[in-house]
């Protein structure tokens, strides 16, 4: 696989899609894109207050605007927010000309990233973890349609899940294609 014109992190919440495409861009020399943090830039509010007022379908709206500005920007990592898959229109959007990445992870690991955070309206009730496995059972499918590539990150640190996937998206060398085979019997 050649370097794609863009790249596309797709997943849960908790599974590190904001986090490992920031590190992801640099490393790619591309520009990072954070789906969520460009909406609350231009609304000039947080999701929580988007979520309060105009309730969640006004930010689906606003990230199906979002995604379709965004999709015609080449040489860029974009990380979406958990819920972007869910509209077919986005799906669509989110394939145009991209390498699609599913960063996966279990639902322990996503209850204990997301534990202390109260950027996520979503999450903000007395039983987090029901929602995410709710949401896994939905969404799961969907991620795994859309991806080309599957990437687990549950005892990977960020770092190693980078150097993965840039290994998945950059094996020029023998070496590197050895490395790539022996990771995918790994399930990564
Ligand atoms: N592979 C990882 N291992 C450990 N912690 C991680 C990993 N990826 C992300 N995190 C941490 O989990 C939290 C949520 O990550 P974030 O990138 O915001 O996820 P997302 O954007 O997919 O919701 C952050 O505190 C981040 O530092
Ligand atoms: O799963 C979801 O529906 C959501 C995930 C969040 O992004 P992260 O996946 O980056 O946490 C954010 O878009 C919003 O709170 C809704
Ligand atoms: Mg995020």
């Amino acid at each position: 696989m050649s370097l794609p014109k863009r790249v596309v992190l797709v997943g849960p919440m908790g599974a590190g899609k904001s986090t490992i495409g920031r590190m992801l861009a640099k490393e790619l020399g591309y520009r990072f894109l954070d789906s969520d943090r460009i909406i609350e830039e231009r609304c000039g509010a947080n999701i929580p207050w988007i979520f309060d007022v105009e309730g969640e379908e006004g930010f689906r709206q606003r990230e199906t605007a979002m995604l379709e500005e965004l999709a015609s920007e080449a040489k860029t990592v974009l990380a979406t927010g958990g819920g972007a898959v869910m509209r077919p229109e986005n799906r669509q959007l989110l394939k145009q000309d991209a390498v699609v990445v599913y960063l996966k992870t279990s639902i322990e690991q996503q209850v204990e990233r997301t534990r202390k955070d109260r950027n996520r309206p979503l999450l903000q009730n007395d039983d987090p973890e029901a929602v995410l496995r709710k949401l896994f059972s939905i969404r799961d499918p969907l991620y795994s349609q859309l991806a080309d590539i599957t990437m687990h990150t549950d005892r990977k640190s960020p770092r190693l899940v980078v150097r993965q996937l840039v290994n998945r998206m950059k094996p020029r060398t023998p070496r590197h294609k050895r490395q790539v085979r022996k990771e995918g019997r790994n399930h990564v």
